[in-house]
């Protein structure tokens, strides 16, 4: 359980721990890879932790050095034992369509299940592709849902227009397009996140990217690589979403990765007016790097959708948070992916924030949000959620009465000691007169 209560004006210049998609792919590429692959920056959250399980699993030594430092010793493709157990992919919904790709064309089998969450999560958006290419997939609903067994088997490459905006689909396709004969292409309806195209050259791959469209042909081998991970835009979201809804408060996250298929987040909070200062550092493994500053400001509503909303998906419910303080009405639209997230996301932001005293309503794809309100305060759960607890718990710093956000232990998915970025927040108030403002 998180307890949150309004703030005053703040100052807070900090880092967020790795990201997250770009941890779980170190840690797959450098099993998969020849040689060992050193990884610094990694997100000890549980959904990575549970990619290292799995790979462990499968014979391969990684060794954590120190909580952010991993060594993958890594055996190649055709180094992977067949694990005696079946995988447990916890919660993590990356882990378990990526690693699909890696099994379908191995030479091994496994069976792979997940907690109750990862149970109601689509499998046929990468089963029914990988099965095109030959893959040998069976699961509980024909391979639609959780248990899964794959039986490793040769694969053809294939031309793919996916149906979603999906980096789990693309990525999942384009590492069994690794062992496929021939080339594997994967077209998307719009670009998601693309660390998968950008981490492969880095352990030797050659990857095609034009526009929508991203090749690559099989039979390619990888070789270890050194990988620091930024920051996850992600997990900064939270603290400058917190810059925006305490009056007077200023937020700076260093070292945050700022790649432009993650910074839909940003983008919509401008348009939103919100004073955003981005200064670019530097480069790690092929990922933009930088500084991030958000300063507090009257904010309008703005309608969100389209193209911007792979580019953000994982931030709509502290989105939906921030525009519960903007003037007028914000509407989120062609969201409707949020439905197969660790829970309904549209179901779940908008009844935990109604709860708080938000003017929301749920719509087929989205969401609509009337502000400003006083957010009354209360309590509201994660639902296992870690986005949504996260949210709550934001949403509280600026709620008249406490805010109690229950099941917020699902938060260690992505965003480790979350809790204490709040108390540095709450620490670095600007006291005047010593009085907390
Ligand atoms: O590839 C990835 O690392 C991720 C892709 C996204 O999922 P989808 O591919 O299902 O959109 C995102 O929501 C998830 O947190 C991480
Ligand atoms: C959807 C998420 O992750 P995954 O799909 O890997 O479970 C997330 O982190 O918000």
């Amino acid at each position: 359980m998180i307890r949150t209560s309004r703030l005053g004006p703040f100052r807070l210049t900090t880092k967020v721990p790795g990201d997250k998609s770009i941890s779980h792919r170190s840690v797959m590429f450098g099993s998969i890879a020849e040689g060992v692959t050193e990884i610094e920056g990694f997100l000890p959250g549980a959904d990575c932790l549970s990619t290292i399980h799995c790979f462990r699993q499968m014979g391969v030594e990684i060794e954590r050095t120190s909580p952010t430092s991993v060594r993958v010793k890594g055996k190649g493709f055709a180094g992977l034992a067949e694990p005696r157990v079946p995988l447990d992919v916890g919660n993590s919904g990356t882990t378990i369509r990526l690693l699909l790709g890696i099994l379908a064309g191995s030479s091994i089998f496994a069976t792979l299940v997940g907690d109750e969450s990862i149970g109601r999560r689509p499998m046929g958006r990468v089963v029914k592709p990988l099965r095109r290419m030959g893959a040998v997939i069976d699961g509980r609903r024909d391979g639609s849902y959780t248990p899964l067994a794959v039986r490793g088997s040769k694969l053809t490459g294939i031309r793919y227009e996916s149906p979603v905006a999906s980096a789990q689909v693309k990525s999942c396709l384009l590492l069994a397009g690794l062992k496929a004969e021939g080339m594997t292409t994967v077209i998307e309806p719009s670009r998601s996140r693309d660390h998968t195209e950008r981490m492969l050259p880095a352990f030797g791959c050659q990857v095609e990217v034009r526009d929508r469209e991203v090749s690559l042909a099989g039979g390619q081998h990888l070789s270890a690589a050194r990988v620091q991970v930024p920051g996850d835009i992600s997990s900064a979201a939270f603290l400058l979403a917190a810059a925006l809804v305490v009056p007077g408060a200023e937020v700076t996250i260093e070292d945050v990765g700022l790649n432009p298929t993650r910074t839909g987040i940003l983008d919509a909070l401008a348009m939103m007016g919100a004073k955003i200062q981005i200064e670019e550092t530097g480069s790690w493994c092929n990922e933009p790097v930088g500084r991030v500053t958000v300063t507090a400001g009257e904010l309008q509503g703005a309608t969100i959708g389209g193209e911007l909303i792979p580019r953000l998906i994982d931030e709509i419910p502290i989105l939906a948070v921030v525009a519960t303080q903007a003037k007028g009405t914000t509407v989120i639209k062609d969201a409707e992916e949020l439905k197969v997230k660790e829970t309904n996301r549209i179901a779940t932001t908008v009844n935990e924030l109604r709860k708080l005293g938000a003017k929301i309503e749920e719509t087929e794809d989205g969401m609509i949000i009337e502000g400003p309100v006083v957010l009354s305060g209360g309590r509201c759960d994660s639902h296992g959620d870690h986005r949504i607890g996260m949210a709550m718990a934001i949403a509280g710093l600026a709620a008249e009465q406490e805010v109690i956000v229950e099941h917020t232990e699902a938060i260690d998915v992505s965003f480790p000691r979350f809790v204490n970025k709040i108390h540095e927040m709450e620490l670095n108030q600007i006291r005047k007169l010593g009085k907390t403002y």
